[in-house]
This record gives C-alpha cells, sequence and structure tokens, in this order.
C-alpha cells in the first residue's frame, strides 16, 4: 500500500506538521527524519503543559494497551526534550497503518514543545537503533510499515511557506524536475547519513570544506547547519553578512542578493536556493541566515534544505534519492 499526507509549515517553516491517526484519534505530529521515537502530548500531561494541545487520550482508544515497564527519555539537538511512558495502538498515516505500533506518551516535556501549540508530538524516521525507549527499543513506524509498502521507502515534498507532503510507499515523479540521484547512507550512527565534503557557491568553483565530511538529512531540524567552512566562504559572499553571537549566528542586510548554495550529496551537487536561504527578519533591517555553522563536526541539512530538495528514504536498499523541485 501507500500513504500519503500533508505537510503544513509553521511560522518561519520552523517545523512541518502532519495528521496521524492513533487508536482513532488524530493528532498533527512533526515528522523527523533525525530522531526515532514516536511520542505524543497526552492526558498524563498537566493541564498546564496540555494548554492549547490536542492530545491523546489512551483510556478511549479500544485497540490501546499499556507496554508494561517500559518507558522513554530522549533529548534533541537543539536541546529539546521529552520522557514518559509506552503503550502500543493502531498508528495510521494517509492510509499506511501499522497495528501494535510503540506509541510513547510523555509525562514531561521540555518548555519549547509546551509552548509551541500546533505539535502535538513527533514521529522519527531515522533508523529504530536510536529509539530510546528502554528496556528494550521498539521499531519506528517507518520500519514497522515498509514490508507493507508497495515501495519501502518514504519522500519528503516540503515547500517555504506552502503545504507540501510525505508519502509512504511510492515516489511521485511528478513532484519534482529532472532526473534522481540516488546516493548510498552510512546507517552506523542511525541517521540517514551521507558524504558531503564539496560545496560552490552560485556555481562557481568547487570548494573542499573537510575530506570526508558527512552530513544527515534531518526534516526535524528547521536550518542548514553546515561545515564552518561553508558558511564562512558562503556569507562572504553577501555584503554586510555578520557573524553576529548576540542573534546566535549569520544575519544580514535584508534586501541583500543571496546567492544559491551547491552542496555535493554523495558525490552530485545539489542546489540550495539563495531565496531559501533567508530564514527569518529579527529586526526592522536584518534578517537571519538560514544557514548556518553546524557545532559539531556533523552537517545537518535540515528544512531549509529540504525547500529546494525532494528527499526520497529507501528504507530497502538504504539509499538517499535527491531531486531539485
Ligand atoms: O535532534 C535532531 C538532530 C539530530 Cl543530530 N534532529 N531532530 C530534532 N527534533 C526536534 C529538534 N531536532
Amino acid at each position: 500500500g501507500t500513504g500519503l499526507v500533508t505537510a503544513t509549515p509553521e511560522a518561519n517553516d520552523v517545523e512541518y506538521l502532519s495528521p496521524v491517526t492513533i487508536g482513532g484519534q488524530t493528532l498533527n505530529l512533526d515528522f523527523d527524519s533525525g530522531s526515532s521515537d514516536l511520542w505524543v502530548f497526552n492526558t498524563q500531561l498537566s493541564r498546564a503543559a496540555t494548554q492549547g494541545h490536542t492530545i491523546y487520550d489512551p483510556t478511549k482508544s479500544k485497540t490501546f494497551a499499556l507496554m508494561q515497564g517500559a518507558s522513554f527519555q530522549i533529548s534533541y539537538g537543539d536541546g529539546s526534550g521529552a520522557a514518559g511512558n509506552v503503550g502500543t495502538d493502531t498508528v495510521d498515516i494517509g492510509g499506511a497503518t501499522v497495528t501494535q505500533q510503540a506509541v510513547e506518551l510523555a509525562t514531561a516535556v521540555s518548555r519549547s514543545f509546551v509552548e509551541d501549540t500546533n505539535n502535538n508530538g513527533l514521529l522519527g524516521l531515522a533508523f529504530s537503533q536510536l529509539n530510546t525507549i528502554q528496556p528494550a527499543p521498539q521499531k519506528t513506524f517507518f520500519d514497522n510499515v515498509k514490508s507493507s509498502l508497495a515501495e519501502p521507502l518514504f519522500t519528503a515534498d516540503l515547500r517555504a511557506q506552502a503545504a507540501g507532503a510525505y508519502e509512504f510507499g511510492r515516489v511521485d515523479t511528478s513532484k519534482f524536475t529532472g532526473e534522481m540521484t540516488w546516493v548510498p547512507v552510512n546507517t552506523t550512527d542511525g541517521f540517514w547519513q551521507f558524504t558531503s565534503e564539496k560545496f560552490s557557491i552560485d556555481g562557481g568553483a568547487p570548494q573542499t570544506s573537510t575530506a570526508g565530511a558527512q552530513a544527515i538529512a534531518d526534516t526535524g531540524t528547521t536550518l542548514l547547519l553546515a561545515d564552518p567552512a561553508v558558511a564562512q566562504a558562503y556569507y562572504a559572499q553577501v555584503d554586510g553578512a555578520v557573524d553576529d553571537e548576540q542573534q546566535g549566528g549569520f544575519t544580514f542586510p535584508c534586501n541583500a542578493q543571496l546567492p544559491d548554495l551547491q552542496l555535493d550529496v554523495g558525490g552530485t551537487m545539489a542546489t540550495v536556493k539563495g531565496t531559501d536561504i533567508n530564514f527569518a527578519q529579527v529586526d526592522d533591517q536584518t534578517c537571519f541566515g538560514g544557514l548556518q555553522a553546524s557545532p559539531a563536526g556533523l552537517q545537518i541539512y535540515g528544512d531549509i534544505f529540504f525547500k529546494s530538495n525532494f528527499v526520497a528514504f529507501n528504507g530497502g536498499n538504504n539509499t538517499l534519492g535527491f531531486a531539485q523541485h
């Protein structure tokens, strides 16, 4: 089978939310290819924490079962996190269905999740080895649904300030232009990880940032966090750009002409449109860059990258497909 859901951007495209039906109850969740837990806001959380949120009530589901003695605790690259207990229930995403999917019920969530009232939980789409359930890690929705899909893959079609889609089981070739390039994924760390060591600016001469530099395809991260050499070289081409510690990264005059950026994905260059690199206004003249330096050694290609690139995640042969859209 297949499954298709809309991916609706929040303000400033900070994240994208998609409807998921759990035991007959539909919540909007953030699909996150950079983590591997499915957790939801639910009736166990305090009234203060759930104010404004849509919550899952396991007592109202005919198909819910508690996973005795199981718990989870997750923290994300941005410092946010959640923890709680675990059950199983029937999970449906646009027609693709898993019975007895591990559904993690938060009993504590960090402030940023409480404040983001459109976000009612996360659905992890990285590899199951990263699942945080104890005493025994559980499989992601994609791992569970994969064998029932027409093709063992899902695609992310995220758009700048417009509705996009996640699709399970097929590559809709009408969603992109040109050819799709497939690259091998290194699953050792549990991410959709690939080599990305070259870059060019506005189609200029390719430069190497760091030999062997790795990147992950991460729909759960808002920005494009690249090797510091990439960010330095890019903003050197933008008049008035500065690395502003107070703002927490590179800013530039909002009327700046932003060049396109090419990044290699497993050896083939993918383009990130300059227009997508203007992330958000931070004061009347100043804008904050969608491209920033990655703090760790790992590059994290988040939603900014996906706005220019349609990406297919193939769990059958552990490859990633990229195409401009
Ligand atoms: O945690 C990460 C980075 C993995 Cl290296 N991505 N996923 C995510 N979910 C919420 C914030 N960020």
